[in-house]
């Protein structure tokens, strides 16, 4: 766990490859491979849930459960790829032939999201949904077999390319190969939406889904030819049999071996996996002790995963109800989850030469299990800043009414000031054309209102539950009018606004993204959700025309009045008012970037150094299997957020989010017990040694092979309290 090389270690090269300042060259291709094989994957991923939405016009629930299951099924078919490149294919094969499955699937789903296909009516809209949609979903499972089935031996390969005295150089690759996937999903992120706005087709025009999903398919092939190209150089270790066969037997054998001899009269051994020692390989029993010690302490580890992953879902709902103006740019809330990989690009590079080095300096040994734990607690952090913002958050938010409440707005249509009597309130006073600034809050059911001047009197029903404005009209004597309006804030940090006509005429209204329709006199619109931004409205009313203009930010709502008294034409604009129901959201978005900070500081030392970890941990048969289990753990992370959220259920999100942070320490300080314990080996040491002592002669073999076993026993059972101990262990 130093920077120094190991003199002991053979100094032989791996492969044919060249080598660039004591890199093997070979690794340039995998790395390149690895960006554009990212940029695919996560640029297709972008406009997933709008391209089921919009082209598949699947509703909202069936687009986000598919497109998390697709999430998950790339997170467990990687177990099916190592279990190929170990036992059969070896990686380089196993890379080869799922890239083109992967390539497959890309350029299905391009292909399925070309209109003009079935589109024979030449109406925009395609005819034959149902070949979109399997098209797609065949699309969708290669990608997944694709990119799942290669992402355990991409690193392994990577890995594999490193002599063994290159740990430090091996270390330095998988930091590079992190900024690689991160830098290819920051730019395909940024440019596939931008391509998935463009409008396209043959015979008519929309939105370009192909053009987006084409991109990231021909990146998909650029990264096979990429990989191709470095053929001659790469080291490839060649796959030694069925080895998880093999290793499911033995561990079958040692557990019914071990029931077997149950019995107190059969003296006890070191480790159950002992007990496979009648039959099998000793080297392999002892292989599979270090995969086993290994996965066992990764147990706890899916409960970062929990935590990272909702960055995509909470953490951009929270961001719905922030402020994303920063200055004259705007930023979306999905947007903010760029944030992450910037943030990869600075950090890595950071914490590998200042942050790393310095904790060394000071005659810290920063081992890879200690910057693990380091990285959970700063998961942890973040969602403590997570927490602190929804409490803001929470503040500026609304009182709607409760279940048994309801809420009252005045509006005055009429061009006079009226005043307004209601029970258990002043009287109020209302200018002509003016809404009263906040809701009044009554127990749902009938009351008393009486208006004006010789008073008029009105019993008016208020639901429960419910937000309501009465509409005073312009002769208060006549019909009073009672709007239902939105109890919640608008969705995706969208704006709610609504028209109020109180003019004799019909007026409608529309902007380029929403028509309100004709609105008839004394009457009002529905709600239209309109992005930030500037909006002009243009009112018509019969040949006369008025144009309106004004700014919104995220998530507010509006009711506009048009008075009796508007005159169309240039000066319309003064004279629409506009009584706001919900305020915009007020918190400012930069606040979640602590957050973002944290959680992305934890990452760089809890997954980027659980990968390398994975690799140099493993056995040489088996390091796919080992990477696969590593990312294993991010599915179970995954499915864990559904059940916690589902179980929790807590009425706040802040509550939600501590618990969380809560849970996550806790595991944390489980995983640091676990990791004291566990002590570091170098499987490649190991391996060397079985197989010398196979080839001494019988009795010396049989000596030196208890000798080797009594010493990896011990370091299974003994707590070696020195950390600097000669044979190079290193505890956490
Ligand atoms: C589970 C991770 C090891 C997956 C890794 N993701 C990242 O590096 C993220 N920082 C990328 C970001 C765009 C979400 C990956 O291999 O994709």
């Amino acid at each position: 766990c130093t920077d120094k090389e190991d003199p002991k270690k053979g100094k032989e090269k791996r492969g044919t490859s060249k080598e660039v300042c004591g890199y093997p060259l070979s690794i340039f291709f995998i790395v390149v491979n690895e960006f554009c094989e990212r940029f695919s994957y996560y640029g297709m991923r972008a406009v997933l849930v709008l391209y089921f939405k919009y082209f598949l016009r699947w509703d909202d629930d069936l687009a986000t459960s598919i497109y998390h299951t697709f999430v998950a099924l790339c997170y467990l078919t990687p177990i099916l790829g190592a279990i190929v490149a170990d036992s059969w294919l070896g990686k380089f094969k196993t890379i080869i032939y799922l890239s083109i499955v992967y390539a497959i699937g890309q350029v299905a789903m391009a292909v399925s999201a070309i209109h003009d296909i079935t589109d024979t009516d030449r109406d925009g809209t395609p005819d034959n949904m149902t070949f979109h949609v399997v098209l797609s979903m065949v699309g969708l499972f290669l990608i997944a077999l694709g990119t799942g089935g290669i992402k355990p031996c991409v690193a392994a390969f990577g890995g594999d390319q490193f002599s063994d005295h290159q740990d430090r150089q091996r270390r330095t690759f998988f930091s590079v190969f992190y900024l690689c996937i991160n830098g290819g999903s920051l730019l395909s992120t940024i440019i596939t939406p931008i391509l998935r706005a463009q409008d396209c087709g043959i015979h008519s025009q929309q939105k370009c889904y192909s053009l987006a999903f084409g991109v990231p398919a021909a990146l998909m092939l650029v990264a096979l030819v990429v990989f191709i190209v470095g053929s001659g150089m790469y080291y490839k270790a060649e796959p030694q049999g069925n080895i998880m066969l093999d290793v499911c037997k033995c561990i079958g054998f040692a557990i019914k071996n071990r029931y077997r001899h149950r019995s107190n009269q059969y003296p006890k051994r070191q480790h159950w996996m002992d007990w496979a020692e009648e039959k099998y390989d000793k080297l392999l029993i002892a292989q599979i002790k270090m995969v086993l010690k290994v996965l066992f302490l990764y147990i706890p580890l899916p409960m970062f995963w929990t935590l990272f992953d909702q960055k995509g879902s909470r953490w951009t709902l929270q961001a719905t109800t922030m402020n994303g103006y920063f200055g004259s740019l705007v930023i979306q809330p999905d947007q903010m989850q760029t944030v992450n990989p910037i943030l990869i690009l600075t950090l890595v590079p950071i914490m590998d030469s200042v942050i790393y080095p310095l904790i060394n300096k000071c005659g810290l040994n920063f081992t890879p299990l200690k910057r693990m734990t380091v990285g959970m607690l700063l998961a942890a952090i973040a969602f403590v800043c997570a927490a602190l913002v929804q409490i803001e958050i929470d503040k500026t938010l609304p009182t709607f009414p409760s279940t048994s409440q309801s809420q009252l707005k005045l509006l005055n249509m009429g061009s006079e000031t009226v005043t307004i009597k209601m029970p258990g309130n002043d009287p109020l006073n209302l200018t002509a054309a003016q809404a009263s600034n906040e809701y009044f809050t009554f127990e749902a059911g009938q009351i008393n209102i009486s208006v004006g001047h010789p008073e008029v009197r009105n019993t008016i029903s208020l639901a429960k539950g419910q937000r309501q404005t009465l509409l005073i009209p312009l002769t208060i004597t006549d019909e009073w009018l009672m709007t239902d309006d939105i109890t919640s804030k608008p969705q995706e940090g969208n704006n709610a606004i609504r028209f109020v006509n109180g003019m004799k005429t019909a007026v409608n209204v529309s902007i380029p993204a929403a028509n309100f329709g004709l609105i008839e006199p004394f009457s009002y619109s529905n709600y239209s959700l309109i992005k930030n931004g500037k909006v002009t409205f243009t009112l018509w009313s019969g040949s006369q025309s008025c144009e309106y203009s004004t700014d919104f930010g995220f998530g507010s709502s509006y009711t506009f009045f048009i008075p009796s008294t508007l005159v169309f034409g240039p000066n319309c604009q003064e004279s629409i008012t506009a009584a706001e129901d919900i305020k915009p959201n007020s918190v400012h978005m930069a606040l979640q970037i602590p957050q973002y900070f944290f959680i992305t500081a934890g990452e760089v030392m809890f997954s980027v150094t659980g990968l390398e970890f994975s690799y140099s941990q493993a056995p040489s048969n088996m390091k796919a299997v080992l990477q696969a289990g590593w990312l294993f753990t991010v599915a179970i992370g995954n499915f864990i957020v559904l059940i916690v959220a589902e179980l929790a259920k807590l009425p706040k999100q802040w509550a939600e989010y501590v618990l969380f942070a809560s849970l996550l320490v806790a595991v944390c300080f489980i995983f640091s017990i676990m990791a004291y314990f566990y002590t570091y080996i170098d499987p490649a040491e190991i391996e060397a040694q079985f197989k010398k002592n196979v080839n001494e002669d019988d009795e010396d073999n049989k000596h030196k092979l208890q000798k080797t076993e009594v010493e990896m026993n011990k370091r299974d059972s003994i707590k070696c309290h020195d950390e600097d101990d000669k044979d190079k262990q290193t505890k956490m």
